[in-house]
């Protein structure tokens, strides 16, 4: 039985160009981000990928990325569940603030701190910990059963709701998750076995399809 899991962190948003600290806002994708969604979905239908169903965030970056996926693969109609556990961790009063302009007042150190530590959380907002403390329970309440009866499921979210998952899936520890980054628009393809646990994990090699 192939167990599929695809994550996906949508493409490019307005508030990524313009280097903002962005959590539960609602930017749209810049045209860049439409072609990464583009791309990744028609990277996964050249590896022969199909889905059963698509789960995203209630933000419209990551609902835009999955609908353009599934669009690429000839999948548009496909079943799609939005929940806000899979939303971006809530930057808090970082929100809407240039993240070079919090280096300069914060210093580096700081604003590392914020944006890639486990347990220390920025200003009014989530920490990795809290994130993953209701995108856990959702993964394995909602998404985990369906990959489980052999279903090919997508999940279309954000840098640091897929960082929370991605840390239990690759066994990853608090401190080891500081240096996982994860690209815009470059689907991350899980392999499950029985147990639940990661037979094999893909990742594009974005030089694959750059001249799209
Ligand atoms: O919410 C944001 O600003 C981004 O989507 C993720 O930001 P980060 O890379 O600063 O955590």
């Amino acid at each position: 039985m192939e167990r599929l899991l695809v994550l996906a962190r949508h493409g490019q948003s307005e508030w990524n160009l313009k280097k903002l600290f962005t959590g539960w806002r609602d930017p749209d994708l810049t045209e860049l981000g439409v072609q990464e969604a583009r791309q990744a979905g028609r990277w996964l239908k050249s590896q022969g990928t199909r889905f059963d169903v698509a789960f995203t965030s209630n933000l419209r970056r990551a609902q835009n990325t999955c609908a353009l996926i599934l669009e690429e693969m000839g999948q548009g109609g496909l079943e799609t569940i939005r929940n806000e556990a899979l939303n971006e961790r809530d930057y808090g009063d970082l929100s809407g603030l240039n993240k070079d302009d919090a280096r300069e007042r914060w210093g580096d150190a700081q604003v590392h701190e914020w944006r890639r530590s486990y347990d220390v959380p920025p200003p009014g907002g989530e920490s990795l910990k809290d994130t993953a403390a209701r995108v856990l329970p959702y993964y394995i309440q909602a998404i985990l059963p369906r990959v489980m009866v052999g279903e090919r499921v997508l999940v279309a979210a954000h840098g640091n709701s897929l960082r929370a998952l991605v840390m239990v899936l690759d066994g990853m520890t608090t401190k080891t998750i500081a240096s996982v980054e994860i690209a815009t628009g470059i689907p991350l393809v899980y392999r499950l076995k029985a147990d639940t646990t990661v037979e094999s994990k893909t990742i594009l090699d974005k030089d694959i399809d750059q001249d799209d």
